[in-house]
């Protein structure tokens, strides 16, 4: 079984090559979902939270009070980490368990912060999903209706774009190139 970590910068396109990457039959741990998942029901993942960011991380119904953490995390380095330390862990281990429930001869990861977590380790090949900055930033405004600044302060806690890219086995082009062909292109090399 070959594991392909996925990863790129925000808005690059990694949930819209994901989708494409289902149509060809490979299974998806979509690192982001399971992370909230994780985040709103397990309890020893939420009692950690509430202890490092403050019972306001919840809403009353008891989801995630996203707006908060935000603030929280991407304005103070030292809340980023503790809160990344205790979710990366717990989503890690996840993948762990779903990995072993699989069949297929290829199985996929995504993940933006698949290096700042260490989750690459788990990985046999990372592909890197590349678009510009400016056209990242003009899709995710669009996307979740946020400002250019708030864009920013996420890009701005993540790790070099270069130094990702320069770390990957394979790069998709996500912004002048038909996806498919290159999805397929890179199944039949691995
Ligand atoms: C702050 C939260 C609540 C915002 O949720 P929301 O649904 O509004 O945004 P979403 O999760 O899609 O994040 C949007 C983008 O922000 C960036 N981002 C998210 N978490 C982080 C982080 N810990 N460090 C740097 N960038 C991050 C990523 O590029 C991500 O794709 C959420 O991102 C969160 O809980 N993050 C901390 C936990 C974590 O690291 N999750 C990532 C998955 S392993
Ligand atoms: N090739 C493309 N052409 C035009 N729009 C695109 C393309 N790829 C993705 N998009 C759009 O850009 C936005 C960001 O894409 P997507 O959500 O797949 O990125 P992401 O890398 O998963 O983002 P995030 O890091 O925030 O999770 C989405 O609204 C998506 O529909």
């Amino acid at each position: 079984m070959i594991t392909l970590g996925i990863t790129g910068g925000i808005g690059c396109g990694k949930t819209t090559i994901c989708k494409a990457l289902r149509l060809l039959d490979i299974p998806i741990f979509i690192s982001d979902i399971e992370a909230k998942k994780l985040m709103t029901f397990d309890p020893i993942v939420k009692n950690k939270l509430t202890s490092i960011l403050g019972i306001e991380a919840y809403q009353e119904d008891g989801n995630l009070n996203k707006p908060y953490i935000s603030n929280k995390i991407f304005h103070n380095q030292e809340i980023l980490r503790k809160v990344n330390k205790v979710v990366h862990h717990a989503t890690k281990e996840s993948f762990k368990h779903w990995k072993q429930l699989q069949k297929n001869s290829i199985i996929a990861y995504e993940s933006a912060l698949l290096f700042e977590s260490g989750s690459d380790k788990l990985m046999d090949k990372v592909i890197f999903i590349q678009a510009p900055l400016k056209t990242r930033i003009e899709r995710v405004m669009k996307r979740d209706k946020i400002s250019k600044e708030q864009v920013q302060a996420r890009i701005n806690n993540q790790m070099d774009e270069k130094k990702k890219e320069k770390r990957a086995d394979y790069i998709i082009n996500n912004h002048n190139q038909l996806i498919i062909p290159q999805l397929l292109k890179l199944i039949d090399t691995i």
